[in-house]
């Protein structure tokens, strides 16, 4: 018979877990492996609260496995290191973000680019090499094989980091890959949430021109005077968006639900490039002549690689980018997924684990 969560390996751990798909969190107990030689151990101290997370706990993708401890934005202060581990030491700031494993043999990973592994391991809702599931950040304490650790820079505060172990990376990597992070171009970021809003702070510190798309004329101030946007569109204002037809050379899409798009390719400069990075359940309708007029790029993109993780961050802490964050306990994590649903963040909830999970037994 398989072994139950607590007993597949021998070191205890606490987290919160889902145990079906009305997405409801409660303490949970479960087991880490012991620290293998290439593994680094830590105690988690935030993680951060992804949307992915609340599409995961829902099963709104199909994919989900229960019990699932979530968290795939987790930083933490390092406690044991493995024997062959260089790159870290016990009491250094650590961080993990959304994958634990690959299959170091493709061309993906040969490219630093872990992230498209056909074997990828998540850090949760995963199967890790030794067959058991991976279970993420919502819980005590992470173990890790070193090449899926990122170090956390001195002096950058851990709670507002964490979030760009999977928001800041997610908008980081397309932003240079299809060249768009660069000086003088016009780039749209649509939806002002936890991943959008680090993007403007992101395309901005690569010097670009950034607009920021939003259904909400709420955010336009501080979309403009707080995280240094150059003009804001409404969405479902028409005028505003002829006014804007032909204007940008890239969109970065991170709106969660489904939407029409095709007022976004409308937007593009001919040869413009929108990127989805947002993750809705359904379907996008794309009509065919909205990509040939103007021979337009439509794309994806999904976190980034390993080495690209580090440089983000490490390029986050010189340009001083930080998430904008609500830290909660960890019992309020229910109240703060409702919250996330509707959009009533600014802009994104970091769980204060290291204070407040310990404190609960299931
Ligand atoms: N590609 C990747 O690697 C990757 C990584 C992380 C997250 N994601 C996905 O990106 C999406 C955004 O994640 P997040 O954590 O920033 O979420 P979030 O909830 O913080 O932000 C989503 C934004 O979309 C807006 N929005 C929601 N429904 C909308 C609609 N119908 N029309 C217009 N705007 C709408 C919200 O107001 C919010 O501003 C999610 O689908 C998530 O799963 C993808
Ligand atoms: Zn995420």
């Amino acid at each position: 018979m398989a072994k139950s969560p607590e007993e597949q390996h021998p070191v205890e751990a606490l987290g919160w877990a889902a145990r079906d798909a009305s997405g409801h969190l409660s303490p949970f107990s479960f087991s880490r492996r012991a620290t293998g030689e290439e593994d680094v151990r830590f105690k988690v101290l935030y993680c951060g609260i992804c949307h992915s997370d609340l599409h995961a706990i829902k099963n709104e993708w199909g994919i989900s496995t229960y019990p699932m401890v979530p968290g795939h934005e987790i930083v933490g202060e390092v406690t044991e290191v493995g024997s062959k581990v260089g790159k870290v030491k016990v009491g250094d700031k650590v961080g993990v973000g959304c994958m634990v494993g690959a299959c170091h043999n493709c061309d993906s990973c040969a490219n630093d680019l872990e992230n498209y592994c056909p074997k990828i391991v998540l850090t949760y809702n995963g199967i890790y090499y030794d067959g058991t599931t991976t279970y993420g950040g919502y819980s005590d304490s992470m173990v890790a094989d070193q090449h899926y650790i990122v170090r956390i820079p001195d002096g950058m505060p851990l709670d507002s980091a964490a979030p760009l172990l999977c928001a800041g990376i997610t908008v980081y990597s397309p932003l240079k890959y299809f060249g768009l992070g660069e000086l003088g171009k016009h780039v749209a970021v649509v939806g002002l949430g936890g991943l959008g809003h680090v993007a403007v702070k992101f395309a901005k510190a690569l010097g670009c021109k950034v607009t920021v798309i939003s259904t909400s004329p709420s955010k336009k101030a501080e979309a403009l005077e707080h995280l240094g946007a150059d003009s804001f569109l409404v969405s479902r204002d028409q005028d505003q968006l002829q006014a804007a037809m032909g204007t940008f050379d890239g969109i970065l899409d991170t709106v969660s639900a489904g939407h029409p798009v095709m007022p976004l390719l409308g937007l593009l400069k001919s040869h413009g490039k929108l990127v989805m990075v947002g993750a809705p359940s359904e379907p996008l309708e794309i009509p065919a002549f909205s990509l040939i007029i103007g021979r337009k790029t439509m794309a994806g993109s999904g976190i980034g690689g390993m080495k690209e993780t580090q440089e983000m961050i490490d390029f986050a802490a010189k340009h001083n980018i930080k998430a904008d964050i609500e830290v909660v306990s960890m019992d309020y994590v229910n109240q703060a997924m409702e919250r996330l649903e509707k959009g009533d963040v600014r802009y994104r909830f970091v769980i204060d684990v290291g204070n407040t999970l310990a404190a609960i037994k299931p």
